[in-house]
């Protein structure tokens, strides 16, 4: 059998894949025609600022490591105020959020990261729809 040279087959288990998961995720997101633009012109982002903020934010959810304190629901719903977020936005959020993880891990919390985006993304739409 040929030697496996990529990381696949392992799940998330540290800090430094969710660091992983989180960097190739955003590689695709600033490319993409249909969602880039958010974190480029709608937002301005402070990358430095809002990339550790994502590495806390899944630790927390995959890891269980109490580490993100914000507010979602809260930012998109303003985020949604200058640009509204449409339901192909958050299927394409999905699609690269499944790719990435699909691209470098594999097992119980790559599954729970599907899943969590999926809801997360789920429950956002029922509330920015309520709030804007
Ligand atoms: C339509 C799809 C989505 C778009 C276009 C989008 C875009 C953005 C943008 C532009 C920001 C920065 C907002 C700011 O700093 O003012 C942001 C922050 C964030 N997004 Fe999303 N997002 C989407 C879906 C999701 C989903 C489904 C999740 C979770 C599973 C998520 C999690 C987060 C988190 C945790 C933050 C950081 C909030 C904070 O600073 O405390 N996003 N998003």
């Amino acid at each position: 059998m040929a030697k496996n040279t990529t990381n696949i087959s392992k799940d998330i288990q540290s800090r430094k894949d969710i660091e992983l998961l989180v960097d190739e995720f955003y590689k695709m997101v600033i490319k993409d025609d249909l969602i880039g633009h958010f974190f480029t012109k709608v937002i301005e982002l402070d990358w430095d600022r809002h990339i550790p903020v994502m590495y806390d934010f899944w630790e927390t959810s995959l890891l269980g490591e109490m580490k993100y304190k914000g507010n979602p629901m809260l930012k998109h719903i303003e985020l949604s105020k200058k640009e509204t977020l449409k339901p192909e936005h958050y299927e394409r959020w999905l699609s690269l959020w499944k790719q990435s993880i699909r691209g470098n891990f594999e097992g119980e919390k790559a599954e729970t990261a599907i899943q969590r985006g999926r809801q997360i993304g789920e429950l956002m739409k029922i509330k920015i729809e309520k709030y804007t």
